[in-house]
């Protein structure tokens, strides 16, 4: 288990991490999403125990990574950019975390290369985009870690690299009961594989439900009227208006389902029709910001 308890963070003067608490359980996958800037970065590398929190503390298993540093062999944090390595080659990369991780498995290593049909034998700067993404994750679930931290691993990914390193996660979650936390602005793949949502805001969690749950609390419906929207439904404070094409509203509801559908119903609609739901509907709502109509 994983434990963030009240965590602050001030880089340069501004609060970028404030009293974050998380808990994050064995055999699960997380995935963390929020718009530029609000501090997922910090937040992962804070949890890895790269950065320093001013005030609060991260546990593993009840052990504080920051006080028992040798916690972090349990962890392992794949950044969003294989800057570092560059100059290395593969062997040399290898001896390196085989160094520093103790339970480092040489022999899954190079059974991942296989399956993934990356090079041995050639330094990371004449790898592309998608095989130094591939490479950092083989590298990572070869430490044996119990924790990854995954800042973006998709990005910039041909969609059948992203699927096979998705597969790839999933199947190691629930082989070896990992948890897996990871930052990302492809929605898709969080709805298609994390079990928990988190959503971020200005350096605060805004919530962290399961997808279920966080679908559950809210209905996307199309609505038109003879006339303009009724003034009764846009004083409403629970509902967002995703678009609006001439009459033809799409609505997003949150919380008090019922309540709002039978007021809808009330105004005399000619049309109310729920619409399939994406968490992108969801991220849009409730981390957009103040206006953002189409
Ligand atoms: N080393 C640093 N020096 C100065 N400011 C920093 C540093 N690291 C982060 N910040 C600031 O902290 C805030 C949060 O940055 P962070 O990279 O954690 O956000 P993010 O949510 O991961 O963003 P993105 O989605 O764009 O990757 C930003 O305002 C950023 O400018």
């Amino acid at each position: 288990m994983l434990k963030v308890s009240n965590v602050s963070k001030t880089i340069d003067g501004k609060l970028v991490l404030e009293k974050i608490n998380l808990e994050l359980t064995p055999g699960s996958i997380a995935g963390i999403v929020g718009r530029n800037g609000v501090g997922k970065s910090t937040l992962l590398r804070t949890m890895a125990g790269i950065l320093d929190p001013d005030a609060g503390e991260i546990y593993f298993n009840e052990k504080n990574i920051h006080e028992q540093p040798e916690v972090k062999q349990k962890l392992s944090y794949v950044p969003d950019s294989t800057e570092l390595l560059k100059t290395y080659n593969v062997k040399e990369i290898v001896k390196l975390y085989d160094a520093i991780y103790e339970n480092f498995d040489i022999i899954y290593f190079y059974s991942l290369m296989d399956r993934f049909k990356l090079p041995k034998n050639k330094k990371l700067r004449s790898y592309s985009k998608g095989m130094k993404a591939l490479f950092l994750m083989i590298l990572s679930f070869s430490t044996k870690a119990e924790f990854i931290i995954l800042d973006e691993p998709t990005n910039g990914l041909d969609p059948i690299v992203k699927r096979n390193i998705l597969q790839f996660i999933i199947e190691e979650v629930s082989e070896r009961q990992l948890c897996v936390l990871i930052s990302t602005h492809h929605l898709e793949e969080v709805e298609k594989m994390a079990d928990v949502l988190i959503m971020m805001k200005e350096g605060k969690l805004e919530s962290v439900t399961s997808i279920e749950d966080a679908k559950s609390e809210y209905r996307k419906v199309q609505v038109v009227y003879k006339n303009a929207l009724p003034e009764s439904i846009l004083q409403l404070n629970n509902i967002s208006i995703l678009s609006q094409i001439g009459r033809v509203s799409t609505l997003l509801i949150k919380g008090n389902i019922e309540v709002t559908m039978n007021h809808l119903h009330n105004e005399n609609p000619l049309l109310v029709e729920e619409l399939p739901m994406t968490l992108e509907d969801i991220f849009i709502s409730s981390l957009g910001g103040e206006s953002y109509v189409s």
